[in-house]
């Protein structure tokens, strides 16, 4: 078991930084020069930003830009990818989330993730929550543990009364709340969210917005989103990704902006992320 994140600060201070200023001041993940590889292919390029301790900080830009693939690297889930490789730096908490000692599972379960898709698994409610903490060897009273999670990710009113049927037979709005349940369940500390209102209507998506807000009280969330009223609408900062295309007409992703979400939604620097949010590109 790797020491990582031991030493996590017990900051609970949310709000924006100084104006401007692109670094968060108290970061959980600080990223320096990191580019993505698919086998030969440089899908992202040279990215510096860094994530905010309980704050909420969207990705957004237009389709193929990379979003997903550098979310992927905040909890190594593209060492699951043949052939994806990450080059550059990742600090989370200061230390090297890629260094040799550290263990991707145990990473896994300190920052959790949230798909497009709800993808609970065909079990009943309660199971897959206390899937996650079994698995951990969770000592404790499990419907707590369940009772908690639901609680937290808003769906327990809804669910209290049926949790021994399917998961599967919940709507997508609450199927999606489970699988932010069962992401809680295992206590992370960060929670990735990949476009996770994208299959929902917009009741639905209000409520996992709320929702957002609420568990960022105590969760670091970065989301990735193609709904720029989302990341204006529920994030601290945001981070503006765009593709370069080179000589041999190949794509490569790059962060263009990074910076408080008011500041990219109102007065951008760059004539690209300001082109991209008034809708002229994209
Ligand atoms: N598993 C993979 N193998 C090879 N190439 C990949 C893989 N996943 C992504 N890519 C490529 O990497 C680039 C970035 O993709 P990525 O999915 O990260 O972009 P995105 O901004 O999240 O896109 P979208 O908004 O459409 O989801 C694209 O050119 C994509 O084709």
């Amino acid at each position: 078991m790797t020491d990582i994140g031991t030493s996590i600060p017990s900051v609970t201070v949310r709000g924006p930084q100084a104006p401007g200023n692109t670094a968060a001041l108290d970061p959980v993940f600080t990223v320096s020069d990191l580019s993505v590889f698919y086998g030969e292919y440089e899908a992202v390029r040279q990215v510096d930003l860094s994530i905010g301790n309980r704050e909420i900080t969207a990705m957004i830009g237009p389709s193929g830009c990379g979003k997903s693939t550098v979310l992927r690297c905040f909890n190594r889930m593209n060492d699951l990818i043949p052939g994806a490789r990450a080059a550059g730096k990742i600090l989370y908490h200061g230390e090297d989330l890629y260094g040799d000692h550290v263990d991707p599972i145990e990473v896994r379960r300190r920052i959790g993730m949230v798909f497009q898709k709800p993808n609970p698994f065909p079990k009943s409610i309660y199971d897959n929550i206390a899937y996650g903490p079994r698995v951990n060897g969770t000592k404790g009273k499990m419907d707590e543990v369940v009772e908690e999670a639901l609680t937290q990710a808003a769906l327990w009113d809804e669910v209290k009364d049926k949790l021994k049927q399917n998961a599967l037979s919940l709507s997508g709005g609450q199927q999606q709340r489970l699988c932010i349940a069962r992401a809680i369940a295992v206590k992370p500390e960060v929670i990735l969210m990949d476009e996770p209102c994208s299959a929902l209507d917009p009741i639905a998506t209000t409520k996992i917005e709320d929702l957002m807000q609420q568990l960022a009280r105590d969760y670091t969330i970065v989301i990735v989103t193609h709904n720029m009223q989302q990341a204006a609408r529920v994030s601290n900062r945001t981070a503006f990704f765009t593709a370069d295309v080179d000589d041999k007409g190949e794509r490569h992703g790059r962060l263009v902006e990074f910076d408080e979400t008011s500041r990219i939604f109102t007065n951008p620097t760059d004539q690209r992320t300001e082109d991209y949010i008034t809708g002229r590109f994209g």
